[in-house]
């Protein structure tokens, strides 16, 4: 099977993650999860590495979310939360990463794909991406505890705009949200730009305002909402309407 998070360290002290599922727009598969929670482990314990940035594999998605077609065998509550709760402890995992992390949306950030750039301290992204938690339309909520994180990190009105509408977003309608932080409009690589400054930081001070996020998040057990996301969404998941707009997507009939 081939490599579905690429992992590249770069001298200048960042490690980025690539997620490499191409023919699906980088969807979110058991395979993908497994590489992904070894990446960050790997990038945990290398002392060279200031900042972690993910971003997608080629020009045309960061990340479509989780593999509808791999995930639609399951069927049931309890089916859908194994799933659903594995992908979320993962992505609790990356919110409270003791290193600064940027998502680097260079295509479109559709579903869960929005749930892993929430869990980022940081979004940038390239001029005209298309982004959306579609959950909503399909049925079902974020499955994975990204409202909870992104309830955490941008006004409350913006998150339920994009939560409670499941449309599609350009990056610059959602940079106005303070959904992303910076739109790239030139070339991509322009994006080191805004990491050239907390690269020249020492990695303990990057590690104590760090810190300082995740206390407040074990404080306020982020991770016990993150699971009873996952659970409203396992509910939900078993509906005839999460179902149907599945098989439409799947079978392209919308
Ligand atoms: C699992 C729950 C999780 C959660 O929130 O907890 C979720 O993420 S739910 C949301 C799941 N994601 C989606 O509904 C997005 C579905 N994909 C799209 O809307 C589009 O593919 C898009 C906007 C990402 C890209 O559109 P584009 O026109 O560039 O590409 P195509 O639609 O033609 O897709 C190309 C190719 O990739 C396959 N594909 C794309 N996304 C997924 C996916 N999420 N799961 C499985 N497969 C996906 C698509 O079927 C095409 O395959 P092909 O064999 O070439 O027809």
């Amino acid at each position: 099977m081939s490599q579905t998070v690429l992992v590249e360290k770069n001298e200048r002290g960042y490690m980025k993650f690539i997620l490499h599922r191409p023919e699906k727009r980088n969807a979110v598969s058991y395979q993908l999860m497994e590489e992904f929670e070894a990446a960050l482990d790997q990038a945990a314990q290398d002392n060279d590495v200031k900042v972690v940035v993910i971003t997608g594999y080629g020009d045309r998605a960061f990340c479509s979310g989780g593999d509808l077609a791999e995930f639609h065998s399951l069927y049931t509550e309890e089916e859908s939360y194994g799933m659903l709760s594995k992908m979320g402890a993962i992505l609790y995992k990356l919110a409270v990463f003791k290193k600064p992390t940027i998502a680097l949306l260079n295509g479109s950030a559709v579903g869960g794909g929005c749930e892993i750039a929430s869990a980022c301290d940081f979004r940038l992204a390239k001029s005209g991406v298309k982004l959306g938690f579609v959950q909503a339309s399909l049925g079902i909520t974020t499955g994975w505890g990204g409202a909870s994180i992104l309830l955490e990190k941008i006004p409350y009105q913006s998150a339920m705009k994009l939560l409670l509408n499941g449309t599609i977003y350009t990056a610059e309608a959602a940079k106005e949200l303070g959904f992303i932080d910076e739109v790239i409009q030139g070339d991509l690589e322009e994006w080191e730009r805004f990491v050239d400054t907390i690269l020249n930081r020492e990695v303990g001070v990057l590690m104590a305002y760090k810190n300082l996020l995740i206390n407040k998040w074990e404080e306020t057990d982020l991770k016990g909402r993150m699971e009873m996301e996952s659970r409203q969404c396992a509910k939900l998941w078993e509906t005839d309407a999460h179902h149907q707009a599945v098989d439409s997507f799947l079978n392209k009939t919308k």
